[in-house]
């Protein structure tokens, strides 16, 4: 992998799969078809893979288990699929983190892409006004954070290439896709044209305005740009505190720029 996760875990081209090394935790992952997601499709009757993602929800070295139990954080793994669904880029279907009832709140989530590209599309609200609509481009070892509440989509952005992310979310975490669904997916639409990926309003919605953007580095979470994400959280296993209590940063949530 082009970025350094920060322990021994190797994502597995075909079959899509993870390997663990020795020191490291982690399930059989579940894989995604095609025929899982079609209800979200731009097209739902697109052709493309039939696995189109592989997820490992909870990874990470034996020795830390412990440590993200009692601050309830899950260190999840995934790789997105290289290829095309019909006219879109391999992507994930949109949902909001439930309210999680160990915080009674929506929670956060904090992604480090490891392989490849990646569009991490936002959007404010599921509901018909979509709001404020974020696609942020993200490279190998680049982080972007997801507030709580909002509607998010994973989006592999090269389509020749597989892309593979870590990240921290809560560890009884919950996907609630009923807004998304009922617009029959997010309110933009990345769109493959010549190579390049552009972004179609999803015409169920009746408004919502799209912003496409390069990650950034998130001082205000001293989110130390560089090093994994994992690493960081050995170093100082409450620094991703604010994901199982986004209550603690309730004011960065309030004024947080995308
Ligand atoms: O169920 P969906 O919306 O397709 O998304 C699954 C994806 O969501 C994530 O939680 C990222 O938000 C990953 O685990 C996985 O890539």
């Amino acid at each position: 992998m082009e970025f350094n996760p920060g322990f021994d875990i190797e994502a597995k081209e075909s079959p899509l799969n993870f390997q663990y090394g020795d020191q490291v935790f982690g399930a059989k992952p579940e894989l995604r078809t095609i025929d899982a997601v079609r209800k979200s499709l731009k097209n739902p009757f697109a052709k493309g893979p039939k696995v189109l993602y592989c997820i490992s929800m909870d990874v990470g070295e034996k020795k830390d288990l412990p440590l993200m139990k009692k601050r309830n954080l899950l260190f999840g793994a995934v790789t997105y699929a290289a290829g095309v669904v019909g006219d879109e880029p391999v992507r994930s279907q949109g949902h909001i983190h439930a309210i999680s009832s160990s915080c009674n709140d929506s929670t956060c989530e904090v992604y480090e892409i490891w392989d490849g590209e990646a569009y991490i599309y936002m959007q404010e609200s599921g509901k018909d006004d979509a709001g404020e609509c974020y696609g942020v481009h993200a490279k190998a070892g680049d982080v972007v954070i997801v507030p709580p509440g909002w509607v998010h989509a994973t989006v592999n952005g090269n389509i020749h290439k597989n892309m593979t992310f870590g990240a921290w979310c809560v560890r009884d975490y919950g996907f609630d896709y009923e807004d998304v669904r009922a617009h029959n997916g997010i309110a933009f639409f990345p769109i493959v044209k010549d190579d390049e990926i552009v972004w179609e309003f999803n015409k169920k919605y009746s408004s919502g305005n799209i912003t496409i953007k390069e990650a950034r580095e998130y001082p205000e979470f001293e989110i130390e740009k560089g090093k994994p994400i994992y690493t960081q959280f050995q170093e100082n296993p409450d620094k991703f505190l604010f994901v199982s209590k986004p209550a603690i940063a309730k004011e960065i949530w309030e004024s947080m720029k995308i």
